[in-house]
């Protein structure tokens, strides 16, 4: 019998002792063994949960047990998440867990003190809820120079953005329809202003680079800025608008942000809708893959935990490589990346956008609006960001993906 415990019964743990209990006896021949949760560590009691004599309160419990060989950390935060993952595996105890903030702000570290107490740190739930993408990356992408991923990495606000678009939803209601389906963090801003994304493109691209990605140097931008109008202009460009995260490899660096886009309906990526994510990576050899499913989620995310646990359980004693080292991965400038703008202006702006952008094709959605858009051609952050200081009133941009 293998002995595990769970930190936080919140969305996520709870659906871990859900899956575990649902799944048991097939998990077990996976495992090699039954998996049992013999804690479950949170602040508050659960009386008639099944589980509620499970119920702890002090993470000594839980580490001065030797019976304990597998912790998941689904409390979320970095503290003290970090403290109580480091004495786990300190102590020798796996860790599994969906805490994209800890994995971004201390994964390198964490797999170091597997690697050097002979356990697993595992964060399969920690990008892309369900959607199985850090192990594809780590194992069956591992002979791919990975040159470039890209997708839709946020539950919430692609959730919100489909709900706008599909059903004219406004987005303080599309939002608390996400935070009641467990969907948000605890903090929505993470969500919405796209630093959850932005946490996730840097776990994916320090697996990639094998160093860390220092996600305080990603330019990221949120949805909260993207209107009903926007949408109209979209509908008329054959368009959906997406929040996008980026990551490509360049000779001065990883080119990375997380910003929403316009894309046609024809990419892929505009299918994705409601909670589902979708990340493409682009390998040298292999060429373009997609990984697709739910990002979000008690069970979906809770599956991708638990996969982690029989993981864990099938290497007691053993640490599964993972090549992402202390030591920092170079970012790119952001200025210098390049693109395909879209951009709104006031219609009094329409001789200067005519002698700035040159020959631009006016797209009008009702001439009784006082703007119109245009579509530019190809040209870096740092040079639109000129152009944009030469046009009076209202410009608004967002980026094309091509
Ligand atoms: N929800 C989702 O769909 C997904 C979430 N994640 C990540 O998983 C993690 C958990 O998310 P989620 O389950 O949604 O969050 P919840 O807020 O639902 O659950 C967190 C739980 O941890 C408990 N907790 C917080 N601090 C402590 C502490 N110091 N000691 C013991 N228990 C504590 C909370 O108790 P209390 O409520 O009393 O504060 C709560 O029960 C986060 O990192 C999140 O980003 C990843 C993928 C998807
Ligand atoms: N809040 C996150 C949860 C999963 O990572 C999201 O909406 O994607």
């Amino acid at each position: 019998m293998v002995k595990a415990a769970i930190l936080g019964y919140g969305t996520v743990g709870s659906g871990v002792a859900e899956v575990l209990s649902c799944n048991q006896e097939l998990i077990a021949k996976r495992a090699g063994n039954p998996i049992e949760v013999k804690y479950i560590l949170d602040l508050r009691d659960f009386p008639g949960d099944p589980n509620e004599t499970k119920v702890v309160h002090d993470i000594e419990v839980i580490l001065q047990d030797p019976e304990i060989s597998i912790v998941c950390e689904t409390m979320g935060g970095n503290e003290p998440a970090y403290t109580f993952s480091k004495r786990a595996l300190e102590a020798g105890k796996s860790v599994c867990t969906s805490n994209k903030e800890l994995v971004a702000n201390h994964g390198a570290e964490l797999l170091r003190l597997a690697r050097e107490n002979r356990c697993n740190y595992f964060f399969e739930a920690s990008v892309g809820g369900g959607i199985p993408i850090i192990r594809p990356i780590n194992n069956c992408l591992t002979a791919e120079r990975i040159v470039e991923v890209s997708g839709i990495l946020n539950g919430t606000t692609n959730y919100i953005l489909t709900k706008m678009e599909q059903e004219g939803m406004l987005f303080e209601e599309a939002l608390g329809q996400a935070q009641a389906l467990g969907y948000a963090e605890r903090n929505p801003e993470a969500d919405v202003e796209g630093y959850d994304a932005c946490r996730k493109i840097a776990i994916l691209t320090s697996l990639v680079a094998g160093k860390t990605v220092d996600f305080h140097k990603i330019h990221t931008e949120g949805i909260t800025g993207i209107d009903p109008t926007d949408f109209a202009y979209a509908k008329k460009l054959d368009a959906t608008i997406k929040l996008l995260a980026v990551s490509r490899e360049t000779e001065d660096g990883y080119q990375i942000s997380v910003a929403p886009y316009l894309l046609k309906k024809e990419n892929a990526l505009a299918g994705v809708n409601d909670v589902f994510n979708a990340v493409a990576v682009c390998g040298n050899t292999l060429g373009d893959t997609m990984f697709y499913g739910r990002g979000a989620g008690k069970l979906p995310t809770a599956s991708a935990v638990v996969a982690d646990v029989v993981e864990c359980a099938r290497h007691l004693q053993k640490t599964v490589g993972c090549l992402w080292e202390e030591g920092e991965a170079k970012v790119a400038d952001f200025d210098s990346q390049e693109g395909r703008f879209f951009v709104r202006v006031s219609k009094k702006a329409r001789a200067d956008v005519e002698k700035v952008f040159e020959a631009v094709v006016p797209v009008v959605l009702d001439s009784a609006l006082e703007e119109f858009a245009f579509v530019t051609e190809s040209m870096q952050e740092a040079e639109f960001e000129k152009c944009r200081e030469q046009i009076v009133g209202f410009v608004k941009k967002i980026r094309i993906k091509d």
